[in-house]
């Protein structure tokens, strides 16, 4: 399906006046580009965790709409919109005002980034999108099939990588826990695609318990334990946010856990990190990043004032895993 992009070069601050303007004029689902980072709020509400550097604001906002190249003239519907802005400047800059057109193929937003998710590997862990055939000579490889649907979650993040080489260590490393002896308990706190859960549970974890603040989430983590062949028993999987959440504290229980994975964000760790020592047994392990470098410290000050100790802390590329173990 070929649709054309009109993009309008205005102000930020004329912005929102430009969408609710497109608006009435039945043109819907506009796309805003400008260097404004996204207030906290907003960053919750669209649960982005790992947000982009923007240079800094030059006051300059593109508002792009899309119609349909489906052979129907626009002259009169672009003629309105010319009009429209223009009456929009009586009460606001809006900068040039200048628009222009533009053809794009296809707009599967939910499935282009596809293309670029293919099989790799984490360590000796293999990760295989779950539309892609599994390859004869991969068929012994520890496999771990994933469609994150809109979760985050492909494993190609470092922040999940660093994660799942803690999991490799602290499970698979622990002589203690062995596929015959399905010991390890696990909580993993935004869980998104379900992807440390799932690794857990085929290193060897007994039982997972997952949380997450996005309740499409629960679809994602749901269908990958099924493609992962997992029984649904193992795991089981809430919405809500266990920093203040009390129902959802207990439900989630206390010292049950031997490990605790978190790759959240450092500013959800930091006020997370009071609640998490009662989830976990004695002796126990807190695994964490979505860490940015420059926040690690923030970041452990926080973990050793809950009253964990930290043993080890790893990087990749700017992003930080921090290890903690509840004191014996
Ligand atoms: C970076 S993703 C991690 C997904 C997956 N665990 C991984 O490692 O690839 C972080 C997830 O944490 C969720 N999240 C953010 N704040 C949270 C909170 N306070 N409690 C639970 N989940 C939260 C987000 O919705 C998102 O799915």
């Amino acid at each position: 399906m070929k649709w054309n992009k009109y993009t309008i070069e205005t102000t930020t601050a004329a912005e929102d006046y430009m969408s609710a303007m497109l608006a009435d004029l039945g043109i819907e689902g506009v796309e805003i580009e400008d260097n404004i980072p996204l207030s906290k709020e907003d960053q919750a509400d669209m649960f982005i965790d790992f947000l982009p550097e923007l240079p800094p604001d030059d006051g300059v906002s593109h508002v792009s709409f899309y119609l349909e190249d489906d052979g129907e003239d626009r002259t009169e519907l672009l003629k309105q919109v010319k009009e429209a802005l223009e009456d929009l400047r009586k009460v606001v800059d809006v900068g040039s005002g200048v628009i222009t057109s533009d053809q794009t193929e296809d707009l599967d937003w939910i499935n282009n980034w596809k293309k670029f998710f293919s099989s790799f590997y984490i360590d000796d862990i293999l990760i295989k999108p779950t539309w892609e055939e599994l390859k004869p000579e991969d068929a012994d490889k520890f496999l771990i099939e994933i469609d994150p649907g809109v979760s985050f979650g492909t494993g190609k993040h470092e922040t999940t990588q660093l994660c799942i080489r803690q999991l490799l260590k602290y499970i698979r490393g622990n002589d203690a826990y062995t596929p015959e002896n399905r010991t390890p308990k696990v909580l993993d706190v935004g869980c998104g695609s379900g992807i440390l859960s799932i690794v857990a549970l085929k290193l060897g974890a007994s039982a997972v318990v997952g949380t997450d603040l996005d309740p499409d989430c629960m679809t994602s983590t749901h269908e990958n334990m099924e493609v992962n062949h997992l029984d649904p028993s193992l795991g089981t999987f809430y919405v809500g946010n266990l920093i203040d959440d009390a129902a959802l504290q207990e439900k989630v229980g206390t010292e049950e856990y031997d490990i605790v994975v978190a790759n959240i964000l450092a500013d959800v760790i930091i006020p997370m990190a009071p609640v998490i020592p009662a989830r976990l047994k004695r002796g126990g392990y807190f695994i964490t990043s979505g860490i940015i470098d420059f926040k690690e410290n923030a970041v452990k000050e926080a973990i050793e004032a809950a009253g964990l100790t930290v043993v080890e802390i790893n990087h990749q590329g700017e992003w930080v895993n921090i290890t903690a173990r509840k004191p014996e």
